[in-house]
């Protein structure tokens, strides 16, 4: 079936933490912030983790740049965690569609729709996320999605192998502890995870971040 081009785009400290342990996630020079932004108007769907909707209450508008749309929200929350007040709930300014599994509660999925929120039960206990970017490419012509995280979120997508490239930025911080850029089972050794291909290597505008951009090759 065919699926929307997934990116991955984050931010990480050195030692690969995309937030620290109380949830501080402000990682980004202004020149990457707008780089992400470049991103977010290029693609037709954003999507996030319940986690960081709830730790950052994101607005995923391309507000920086000269955007011709705002892409569609999609939220991955397995049991409708996000709560009612969330920016991408209450700001307009982009549809939004909550994923979620018939775990989540009925009267909070009547609300949210009854908010304008789009609500897509899919799975039992866990989405599966391939059927969703199948849903989006047929359904709403979804050609390419940005990932924006957080750890638990990107993790599946390269476990699954559905995310097609990562952009990461290397910020120069150290957290010590808190969430991984990929924060999973994890895999044993080198042998079991994806072949990266180093598509590109910049440094930032400011001088002080490095801009990874690597392509997953696929079977
Ligand atoms: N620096 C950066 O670039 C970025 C930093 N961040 C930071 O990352 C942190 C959040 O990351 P993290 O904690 O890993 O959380 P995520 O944002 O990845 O959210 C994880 C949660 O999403 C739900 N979920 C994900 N996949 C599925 C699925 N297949 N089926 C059902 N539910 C699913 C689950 O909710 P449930 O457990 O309820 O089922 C899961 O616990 C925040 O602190 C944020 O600030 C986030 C983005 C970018
Ligand atoms: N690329 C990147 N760099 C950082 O330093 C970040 N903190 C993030 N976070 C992502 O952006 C979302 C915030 O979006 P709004 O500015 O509110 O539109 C946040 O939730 C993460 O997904 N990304």
């Amino acid at each position: 079936m065919p699926k929307p081009y997934v990116i991955i785009v984050s931010a990480a400290s050195i030692d690969g933490r995309i937030a620290s342990k109380t949830g501080y996630s402000r990682l980004s020079c202004p020149f990457d912030l707008r780089r992400l932004h470049e991103v977010r108007a290029s693609v037709d769907a954003i999507m996030v983790g319940a986690n960081t909707v709830i730790n950052d209450d994101p607005s995923l508008t391309p507000r920086y740049v000269k955007a011709i749309k705002n892409p569609i929200r999609v939220i991955i929350d397995g049991k409708l965690r996000i709560p009612l007040t969330a920016k991408v709930i209450t700001n307009k300014e982009a549809p939004t569609i909550i994923v979620t599994t018939e775990q989540s509660d009925r009267n909070k999925t009547a609300q949210l729709m009854n908010m304008g929120v789009e609500v897509w039960v899919m799975g039992k206990e866990r989405v599966n996320l391939r059927d969703v970017l199948e849903k989006l490419f047929t359904e709403k012509g979804v050609k390419r999605v940005l990932v924006e995280g957080g750890g638990h979120l990107n993790w599946e997508l390269i476990k699954e192998e559905i995310a097609d490239e990562i952009r990461l930025t290397i910020s120069p911080y150290v957290f010590g502890a808190g969430t991984s850029f990929i924060e999973g089972e994890g895999y044993p050794t080198t042998m079991e995870g994806p072949r990266l291909r180093l598509k590109s290597v910049n440094i930032c505008e400011c001088g002080q971040e490095v801009v990874l951009d690597y392509t997953i090759e696929k079977g």
